[in-house]
């Protein structure tokens, strides 16, 4: 794209002067002025006609400009009422682009899926989110999972090395798990500061989240694996033991805790963060066989 797209410092900060617009930090309104970046984004999501894009946030329009001219179908939600005449304006030349104005995380996803992307079985959410919400849009995006085979977000840099993290690093933790247990999490690339107009006070990242056909482990009952795994995350510094045996079952043991940590084949000395999900699921087993038999 070498015409006049949205995305440069100039035409953002023409197109906010001329409607009259401050960005509010409040909002999370960092505005992508960088066409490389945008250009990775739409790589990274793997779009082609057939597919169609839900974008959280357009903003003055930048990426969903770059996801226009890649995919079948845009589908963008913007909370901030004063962008909306903006956005008429700048997505004007791309009719299969709509814009909804709501809260994102007020959605009921399923029910939005039917009612935009019916008959598009190929779909995608694209977005540089408002990192005030990246936690709930996270989580509401991981409900979702059956309607979103496929996620590409800029989240706050030290957010993405939370979600690619490997085992037994200081980024590993309860949000790992709860993405990487249902999907593979690539990092894309880190974003600078001065990609955003105006600039946010921390680095970025662009991750990609794709959907495993299957949870990575078999556990007996979701909620009981992800108790446990909270259960062992409610405190760093302390050991594997000392975590179940305080968090896990009000009144439950240390001795218990123990017991259930040996015959899972795990060092009761062991910190949460070096344990793959494989054992998180192994302990789940066991603790489900001993409090339902
Ligand atoms: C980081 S900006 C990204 C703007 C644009 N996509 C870009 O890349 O330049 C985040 C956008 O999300 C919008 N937003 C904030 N909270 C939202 C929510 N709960 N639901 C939908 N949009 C939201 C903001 O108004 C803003 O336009």
């Amino acid at each position: 794209m070498t015409e006049n797209v949205i995305a440069s410092p100039a035409r953002t900060r023409a197109i906010l002067a001329a409607h009259g617009v401050m960005p509010k930090k409040s909002l999370g309104q960092n505005f992508l002025v960088d066409r490389r970046v945008l250009e990775r984004i739409v790589a990274a999501a793997e779009l082609d006609r057939e597919t169609a894009v839900l974008e959280i946030g357009p903003g003055v329009g930048a990426l969903t400009e770059f996801l226009a001219r890649a995919a079948g179908k845009v589908v963008a939600v913007e909370l901030d009422r004063r962008l909306l005449p903006v956005l008429a304006e700048t997505l004007a030349p791309y009719p299969h682009v709509h814009v909804v104005h709501g809260d994102f995380l007020e959605l009921d996803l399923p029910a939005f899926f039917a009612e935009h992307f019916a008959g598009w079985t190929k779909r995608a959410v694209v977005a540089n989110l408002p990192y005030y919400v990246t936690t709930p849009i996270l989580f509401k995006l991981i409900e979702a999972r059956d309607e979103v085979p496929l996620c590409v977000l800029m989240v706050q840099k030290e957010v993405a090395a939370r979600l690619a993290a490997q085992p037994g690093t200081k980024d590993y933790g309860a949000l790992t798990i709860a993405v990487q247990f249902y999907a593979e999490v690539d990092y894309v690339m880190t974003v600078p500061k001065h990609a955003f107009v105006p600039r946010p006070q921390v680095d970025s990242a662009v991750v990609r989240i794709r959907r495993r056909p299957a949870p990575l482990a078999a556990v007996p009952d979701e909620r009981l694996f992800f108790r446990v795994v909270r259960a062992a995350f409610s405190q760093r510094r302390k050991t594997i033991l000392n975590n179940l045996a305080h968090n896990l079952e009000k009144g439950g043991s240390r001795a218990a805790a123990r017991a259930l940590l040996e015959a899972s084949g795990i060092d009761p000395a062991r910190r949460a963060e070096t344990l793959s999900i494989a054992e998180f699921a192994r302990l789940t087993q066991r603790l489900h066989e001993w409090t339902t038999r």
